[in-house]
């Protein structure tokens, strides 16, 4: 069971531990993904309009037998079709997730919306509405944010964003912007480093330390788990993914692995920032690479 959470600026509550729905393993059905990881205690599931597999999520919410208010469900918003609002787009996705609210509801991608301003303002209306309990922003950078934080009535909760080590000098600035406007940043992307560019300069501290932690507590660490603990110990709740029911119980092993030392901490994010490694958005000029699904992106 998972059962560590953060608060967030609105006085809610997410979990730490998020299983995410938007990945080619499941192409555009998840139930059962879905329904093995609410079976193993995960409750925060994190979804997107655009990864088209709302319903699916919505059949295993409704097999589950989990009640609703023990769920933290969240959805993204992805582009307002013509003659659409964005209050209609989420009453469309409440429909398919056969729910009557959801604890979440971000703006995927900045990029997509030439005016954030009045996105923005519709998604307070839905939170004051009761149709989404909190409401924040993925994808954003700082000058994004600076589009809408000035009018804002209601802040962004969070702001979900690739973060890992090899992004960790990159992310620096906007992290500290979030922190200053109690914007908690949660990360997807986070195992990068022991899946996406293994083989990277992290690898042999990351394995020095889950010896070390594995020592200590009597029980195997994995690498992953050592940069999940990096992402706990700094109050980032980690969107990650699995069809596998060992994973999930490595991943849901996270919350009783102790803290890392500061020193680890240093060294984690010193030999990260040796390199830039982005696997998903493209966020400047200097970033080396843009992923091929998610060329949709495109840099202003
Ligand atoms: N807002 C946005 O723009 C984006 C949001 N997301 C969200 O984040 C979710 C998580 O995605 P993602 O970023 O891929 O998550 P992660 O970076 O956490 O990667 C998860 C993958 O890592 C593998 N893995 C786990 N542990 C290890 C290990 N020790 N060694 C090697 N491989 C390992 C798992 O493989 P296995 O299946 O074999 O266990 C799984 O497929 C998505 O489903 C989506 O919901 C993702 C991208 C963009
Ligand atoms: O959320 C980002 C990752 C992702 C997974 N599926 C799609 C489809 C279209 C854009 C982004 C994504």
């Amino acid at each position: 069971m998972s059962r560590l959470s953060f608060t967030l600026n609105d006085s809610n509550k997410i979990p730490w531990l998020a299983f995410g729905t938007g990945t080619a393993l499941y192409t555009k059905e998840a139930k059962k993904e879905v329904i093995q990881a609410i079976s193993h205690g995960i409750t925060h599931l994190d979804g997107a309009q655009v990864y088209g597999n709302e319903a699916s999520i919505g059949d295993a919410i409704a097999e589950s037998g989990v009640p609703r208010s023990s769920l933290f469900v969240t959805t993204k918003l992805w582009d307002v079709p013509a003659g659409k609002t964005v209050r209609d787009t989420l009453v469309e996705s409440l429909r398919k997730l056969k729910v009557d609210y959801v604890d979440l509801f971000l703006i995927h991608n900045p990029q997509l919306h030439p005016d954030l301003k009045s996105v923005w303002k519709q998604l307070e209306e839905l939170k004051k509405e009761g149709l989404s309990k909190s409401i924040g922003v993925s994808n954003f950078r700082i000058k994004d944010l600076e589009v809408i934080l000035p009018g804002a009535e209601i802040l962004p909760s969070v702001n979900q964003i690739e973060y890992h080590p090899y992004v960790f000098k990159a992310s620096k600035p906007l992290i500290d912007f979030l922190k200053k406007h109690t914007i908690v940043p949660t990360s997807y992307g986070g195992l990068t480093p022991v899946n996406r560019f293994k083989g990277g300069p992290l690898d042999p501290v990351l394995e020095k330390i889950a010896k070390r932690l594995g020592e200590t507590r009597g029980k195997p660490v994995t690498s992953g788990q050592v940069l999940q603990v990096w992402l706990r110990q700094q109050g980032v709740p980690a969107i990650t993914t699995t069809s596998k029911a060992e994973r999930l119980l490595e991943y849901l092993d996270v919350e009783t692995i102790p803290d890392l030392t500061s020193e680890e901490v240093k060294e984690i994010e010193e030999t990260g920032s040796e390199v830039h490694h982005r696997v998903f958005v493209r966020t400047s000029r200097s970033d080396s690479r843009l992923v091929t699904n998610l060329n949709c992106y495109v840099h202003r």
